[in-house]
């Protein structure tokens, strides 16, 4: 009888790192990361500037949100489609999320906060901003890892600037059996970077890798995050990143909350991969899209059809 061989994410130890990028440890990190987003768009990252507490912190108050009546939680709208509050629907009945624009930004937090708490509940808006900040760092150190690989270091500014930050929390209620149940479809995000905390122990969240195989992210230290390539920064890179294929699946007795922190070009900014990506060898690929106005497209009925939206909606 063979032994299988447990599939693994590439972890990678960001801890002491900071977007100084003096840190000798620095060209080591990135050639990591550079080797990990060509095997699977996907690593763990270890980030110990978010402090326990805060991740336990931030626990309870994303289940005190969760455990809100519907009617309250569906208050929670946004201008920009599906960043608001998700859930019921027949295809996936086993997840419910809620998202927060510019959670890094206290005000907008509280303003949430106001919508769905009348009373007030300021822990709820200190925690959320707070942990959104200190995980944006990680966001942007990877990124900066990124340009770099990819020898564009000078469009750093005019990229960090143009972004923005959505947190979304997600729960997905216990299917109460041990055969796999979907907690969501296998999907890539569409954004620049996705961010993802577990943040109750349960495991669930699958990342398909270049072979076709299913990894089950299992968290191999308290500090552990998985960060992930999305479309917006494969159509960016003129393909050179790949974004990353991943699922919920769940089994057992125990719901699973999970936090996510997503980097997004600004709505009216347009993404355009830089002149010194295209050439021969590498002909563009997109054309330049706002990633507001492709959310749109990505919703439709059609773009549903498709295999790959992107290619669909802006394809050359
Ligand atoms: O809950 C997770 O771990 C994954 C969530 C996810 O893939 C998403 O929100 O796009
Ligand atoms: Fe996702």
């Amino acid at each position: 009888m063979g032994l299988e061989t447990i599939l693994r994410l590439p972890v990678i130890d960001f801890n002491s790192l900071d977007l100084e990028s003096k840190n000798p440890k620095w060209g080591e990190v990135k050639s990591q990361v550079h080797k990990a987003l060509e095997e699977c768009g996907c690593f763990e990252a270890l980030f110990d500037k978010v402090p326990l507490d805060l991740r336990k912190s931030l626990f309870v108050v994303v289940k005190e949100l969760f455990d809100l009546p519907l009617q309250t939680k569906q208050r929670n709208v946004s201008e920009t489609q599906f960043h608001g509050y998700l859930g019921q629907h027949p295809n996936v009945p086993l997840y419910e999320s809620l998202g927060i624009d510019d959670a890094n930004v206290l005000e907008k937090v509280e303003s949430l906060e106001n919508t769905l708490w009348p009373e007030g509940y300021p822990s709820f808006s200190k925690t959320i901003q707070a942990f959104s900040e200190q995980l944006s760092e990680l966001d942007q150190i990877v990124r900066k890892m990124v340009l770099e690989i990819l020898g564009v270091e000078k469009y750093l500014d005019e990229h960090m600037n143009s972004t923005n930050y959505l947190m979304r929390f997600m729960k997905y209620s216990a299917p109460q059996t041990e055969d796999a149940e979907l907690g969501v479809n296998s999907h890539t995000d569409k954004n620049l970077v996705t961010t993802l905390c577990q943040l109750n122990g349960i495991s669930g969240l699958e990342i398909e890798n270049k072979d076709g195989k299913w990894i089950t992210y299992r968290p191999s230290s308290p500090h552990s995050f998985v960060v992930m390539i999305a479309d917006s920064f494969h159509a960016w890179s003129n393909g050179r990143l790949s974004s990353a294929f991943h699922r919920v699946m769940m089994t057992g007795n125990e719901a699973r909350y999970s936090a996510g922190l997503f980097s997004f070009p600004k709505a009216g900014y347009m993404i355009k991969a830089p002149e010194e990506l295209v050439d021969e060898e590498h002909p563009l690929l997109y054309r330049p899209f706002d990633h507001v106005e492709f959310l749109k497209y990505f919703y439709t009925e059609e773009a549903r059809r498709q295999k790959c939206a992107l290619k669909a909606y802006c394809g050359v």
